[in-house]
């Protein structure tokens, strides 16, 4: 028997605990019929983050880099149909791809997809949270321009409460996160959101190295602690 490769141990793994979902699949194809690169988290990893906000109850998730969707899917079930989904995404094509996806999956009212540079949209939500008292985030998911990361964690904690997590994706860039040789901007990037919240007071952070169908990478887990 050949040994099974990463790709066949997801495969296995999302056949045995996600399963079918057609929705989620439907939401693929648009993304690939509407020219979106296939970034997006994996089922077994969308599934994973929807847990993690079942796990803390939360009611209020930011996600930054919104893709078409995939993940905002996963994300806006957990929180139910009186929590509420702000996701930032820069591409207005990719933006109206997700809007379309989101309706279909019937999450479109729990989700508010705000389009722009993520700089410069997330002093609108710090605005309008201060006005409308909505009040702080439960969950952060940042997973859009990796060279924003120590910015979008900064923001992150202006952002939301003792208790809430912040998740960074894509830290370990297939081993690079490690390569201090490495002149690449996104894992000197990593390393800097790394350092970020290892000095951090308010935050207690770890690194899960992930591997599968989207191949070797990881993600920093942060939980807000002041
Ligand atoms: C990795 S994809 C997001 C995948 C999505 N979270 C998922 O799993 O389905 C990154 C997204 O971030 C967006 N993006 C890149 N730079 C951005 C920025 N400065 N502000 C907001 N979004 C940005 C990209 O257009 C892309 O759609």
């Amino acid at each position: 028997m050949t040994t099974p490769s990463w790709g066949d141990v997801d495969n296995y793994l999302v056949e045995t605990l996600v399963g079918d979902d057609p929705t989620l699949t439907d939401a693929l194809a648009a993304n690939a019929a509407g020219g979106l690169p296939a970034i997006d988290v994996s089922p077994a990893q969308g599934k994973f983050l929807h847990l993690l906000a079942k796990s803390i109850g939360a009611r209020r998730i930011l996600e930054i880099g919104t893709l078409g969707g995939y993940s905002t899917i996963w994300l806006a079930r957990a929180v139910g149909p009186d929590g509420k989904v702000v996701t930032l995404e820069y591409s207005p094509q990719h933006a109206s791809v997700a809007r379309a996806n989101l309706g279909r999956a019937g999450v479109g009212d729990r989700v508010e997809v705000r389009v722009g540079a993520a700089l410069e949209t997330l002093p609108v939500v710090a605005a309008d949270i201060s006005t409308d008292g909505s009040g702080p985030f439960d969950l952060v998911f940042i997973d859009a321009d990796k060279v924003n990361n120590s910015n979008y964690v900064n923001w992150a904690l202006r952002l939301t409460r003792p208790g809430s997590v912040i998740v960074v994706d894509n830290v370990v860039r297939n081993g690079g996160v490690a390569d201090r040789e490495s002149a690449d901007p996104n894992a000197e990037a990593s390393r800097d959101v790394l350092e970020l919240l290892s000095a951090e007071p308010r935050l207690e952070a770890t690194v899960v190295q992930t591997v599968g169908s989207k191949g070797w990478d990881g993600f920093a887990y942060a939980l807000v602690i002041g």
